[in-house]
């Protein structure tokens, strides 16, 4: 399978804490990765390096083809511009403009016109046709994630970053929007990586990858919640010093898919 990111034994260090430490991964075209694992185990990191928003220390990380290390700042920012989507936890929509103009920024970032037509199917993509006058204070949460993921999409992105997207919504809303991600997928074969500390959204994914302590723990492909919490409730376990051991002691019960890959290649 065609790879769209791909990150080789990278590493990031901020002073004394190594956040990433020698991680090789790759993400196939088409597929909906989630990244879970404890707070402080480097998801942020890996997203902010994956996506051109962050340089890893060393290392090398490749996006649709271009790898980023060594890319001036000017030709990174196209790059993200061009080949990249982000949707941030808290939406980050511009208030004072309505959801048409939000979506339309990138492409006005990117020196294009925003064609009314395009960014009108962005948002009816997203299930928001007829909203497109509406001010963000004007939307729901829920409705607000979709604008992001709407504005995140319009320039047809090789892949789409997205980091603990339902976090500030309510469970239903947030169903809703794993949904509509989850469609994105399976109808228009969008790339996907989503960092979540929620077992029922990681269920969304196709594939589970788990981080700790900044290196690659294990996988689990086809994910259940309940799969997905298991192996969270036992990370000692999973990622302890004998290899034989971790899959036996950490991932009981789990049946199949699952993988400990131990800061291997997944
Ligand atoms: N800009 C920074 N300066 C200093 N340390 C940082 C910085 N960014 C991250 N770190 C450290 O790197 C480690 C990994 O952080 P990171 O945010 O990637 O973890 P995370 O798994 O996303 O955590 P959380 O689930 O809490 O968001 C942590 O120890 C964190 O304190």
């Amino acid at each position: 399978m065609d790879e769209v990111v791909r990150l080789w034994s990278v590493r990031r260090r901020y002073g004394a804490v190594t956040a990433l430490d020698d991680v090789t991964i790759g993400f196939g075209a088409g597929t909906f990765t989630a990244i879970m694992g404890p707070s402080g185990s480097g998801k942020s990191t890996l997203l902010q390096c994956a996506a051109g928003l962050d340089r890893p220390d060393a290392g090398r990380v490749e996006v649709a083809g271009v790898t980023l290390t060594g890319l001036s700042e000017g030709r990174l920012t196209r790059l993200r511009r061009e080949r990249i989507g982000f949707v941030f936890q808290a939406f980050n929509l511009l208030p004072t403009l309505t959801a048409e103009q939000n979506v339309g920024l990138p492409l006005r970032l990117a020196g294009r016109r925003p064609d009314r037509a395009t960014v009108r199917r962005a948002l009816a993509d997203v299930g928001l046709a007829g909203r497109e006058r509406h001010r963000p204070g004007a939307l729901s949460g829920g409705q607000q994630q979709r604008v992001a993921i709407a504005r995140a999409l319009v320039t047809e992105p090789a892949v789409l970053f997205a980091d603990e997207p339902t976090g500030a919504l309510d469970r239903a809303t947030g169903h809703e929007v794993l949904g509509m991600l989850r469609r994105l997928v399976d109808t228009a074969g969008q790339t996907l990586i989503m960092v979540t500390h929620d077992p029922v959204a990681a269920g969304y994914a196709d594939r589970v990858v788990f981080l700790a302590d900044g290196r690659v723990a294990g996988r689990l492909d086809r994910p259940t919640p309940e799969q997905v919490a298991a192996w969270l409730a036992a990370p000692t376990a999973a990622t302890g010093p004998d290899p034989a051991g971790r899959g036996a002691q950490g991932l009981g019960g789990v049946g199949h898919g699952v993988d400990v890959a131990g800061g291997a290649a997944c």
